[in-house]
């Protein structure tokens, strides 16, 4: 496992955005995992900068989410393709066919899962995967407790993630309680993974995926098998690791 330790959100966000482009100019049909939350959304402002000042150029690339609210269509506001859109794709030139999202209208979300892990598959796995965490350790939208063997499906939200999605919806009874998730296993498939976490927020969880043990309880601690994990993490995410060592 690679750590870098970034000073604050702006220069992880740099980071971050400098490994997605070094990963571009490698393979510029390169296919992208890509996350939403907060966190990776200073890295989305990058990649747009450096699209405008003719840095990057996105035709040729995929990209692949890694979760969608169950019950939202594309369009709602708070879903993840629209979140996809507005904060990157409508300000790139990337070809809208070619980035992969799970469709949380799907009547048959089982079916909608399984030709979800067949596009992971087929398109990709991702070159290199984009990752958030959550505060009890969530990755995509698998919650404590989810198999290391799961692979895309459905899921129930817990309170803690919906009350911190919360602030995204006009009330708590506006959060979905289901999403659809790329399973752990779909999630190792990648080929590079990148974790970003930032803030004092986050600085529980980065002390337990470094210091504790690898269980299904903290889903991000499946990451620590991979073979190319690179944590890019600020001073305050980072700060109860260097205190307590
Ligand atoms: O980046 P944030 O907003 O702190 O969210 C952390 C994680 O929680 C999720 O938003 C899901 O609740 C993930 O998509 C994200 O990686």
């Amino acid at each position: 496992m690679n750590i870098i330790i970034a000073k604050d959100y702006k220069e992880m966000s740099q980071v971050a955005s400098q490994m997605i482009e070094d990963q571009m100019t490698k393979r510029p049909d390169a296919v992208l995992g890509l996350a939403t939350g907060g966190t990776p959304l200073g890295t989305y402002k990058e990649l747009i900068n450096s699209y405008k000042e003719g840095r990057t150029d996105y035709r040729l690339l995929s990209t692949i989410n890694l979760d969608e609210y169950v019950g939202l269509d594309p369009e709602h506001h708070q879903s993840y393709r629209y979140f996809m859109n507005q904060n990157l794709f409508q300000s790139i030139n990337i070809d809208k066919k070619n980035t992969y999202i799970p469709f949380g209208k799907a009547e048959e979300l089982e079916q909608e899962c399984r030709r979800y892990e067949e596009v992971i598959d087929t398109i990709g796995p991702p070159d290199l995967q984009l990752l958030g965490i959550g505060e009890n350790g969530h990755i995509g939208f698998n919650e404590p407790g989810t198999s290391f063997d799961s692979e895309t499906h459905i899921v129930n939200l817990t309170d803690s993630t919906r009350e911190a999605n919360a602030r995204f919806f006009e009330s708590m009874e506006d959060v979905p309680t289901k999403a659809i998730t790329m399973g752990i296993r779909s999630i190792l498939k990648s080929r590079k993974i990148i974790l970003l976490a930032s803030g004092d927020r986050k600085a529980d969880a980065i002390y337990q995926l470094l210091h504790g043990e690898t269980d299904e309880d903290f889903p991000a601690s499946s990451l620590k098998s991979h073979h190319d994990l690179t944590l890019i993490v600020d001073e305050d995410a980072y700060k109860k690791v260097q205190r307590k060592g």
